[in-house]
């Protein structure tokens, strides 16, 4: 099985003004390709940080990463950007929509971002068949200002999986959602990674939702 994910974090600081707090102290995390992981905790754990450290968001840490087999210390910054659009699907609590943007324009972001190094072979299947099983066609020409919350979150997920990435980081994706939409959207997640062997690690509070991951890490706050 292909090692996707070799993190090992001695720690992250935070520094302010008036205080520095330390998180992530000595932890280590190994993930296969098409595994799915769930990370539970109290607030404050460093769930969503760590999902910044895995996404390459944040790499101002004190440790060693190795993803695709590649220490990312050693990554350019044109093959991170590739990356973080191509590889890695970002659902994250503050992945905002473009205001200006319809709905569909933003969805379709991650093509525009590509098109440079990829060109747009199916992606209007790929985009018909995201809209289709989140069943948002009826906002596409909506811009986000005109969308309750639960239709915004819809739109987010569905931008961060439209590349078909090999990761998809979700932060609390079902969060803002009511019992229907959250199961579309776990299912969808599953079908993905079952279909294409994508890697899912999901931030959430739901355990009922962790534990139909493989495995469920607890992250605890630091003493
Ligand atoms: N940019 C930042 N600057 C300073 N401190 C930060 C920053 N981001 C996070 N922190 C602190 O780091 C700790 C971990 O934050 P993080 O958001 O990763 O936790 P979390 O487990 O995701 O929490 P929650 O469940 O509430 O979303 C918290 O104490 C938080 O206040």
């Amino acid at each position: 099985m292909t090692k996707i994910i070799d993190l090992s974090v001695k720690e992250k600081i935070y520094k302010s003004k008036k205080a520095q707090i330390s998180i992530l102290n000595d932890f280590r995390l190994e993930v296969t390709a098409g595994e799915k992981i769930a990370i539970v905790g109290e607030s404050g754990a460093g769930k969503s940080s760590l999902l910044n450290i895995i996404g390459l968001l944040d790499r101002n840490y004190a440790g060693e990463y190795t993803l695709f087999g590649s220490p990312t210390d050693q990554l350019h910054t044109s093959q991170l950007a590739q990356w973080r659009n191509q590889r890695i699907g970002f659902v994250l609590q503050e992945s905002a929509l473009i205001n200006s943007l319809t709905v569909e324009d933003n969805i379709k972001l991650p093509f525009l971002y590509a098109s440079r190094d990829k060109k747009g072979v199916g992606e209007i299947e790929d985009f018909d068949t995201v809209v289709s099983a989140i069943e948002i066609r009826h906002i596409l020409k909506k811009k986000p200002l005109e969308c309750s919350g639960g239709e915004k979150a819809r739109a987010v997920f569905a931008r961060g999986i439209i590349m078909k990435p090999q990761i998809i980081l979700a932060d609390e994706p079902t969060a803002s959602l009511d019992v229907e939409n959250r199961e579309r959207i776990v299912t969808l997640l599953f079908s993905m990674n079952k279909e294409f062997n994508t890697t899912i690690i999901t931030v959430t509070h739901d355990l009922d939702i962790a534990n139909r991951h493989d495995r469920v890490i607890h992250l605890e706050r630091s003493k």
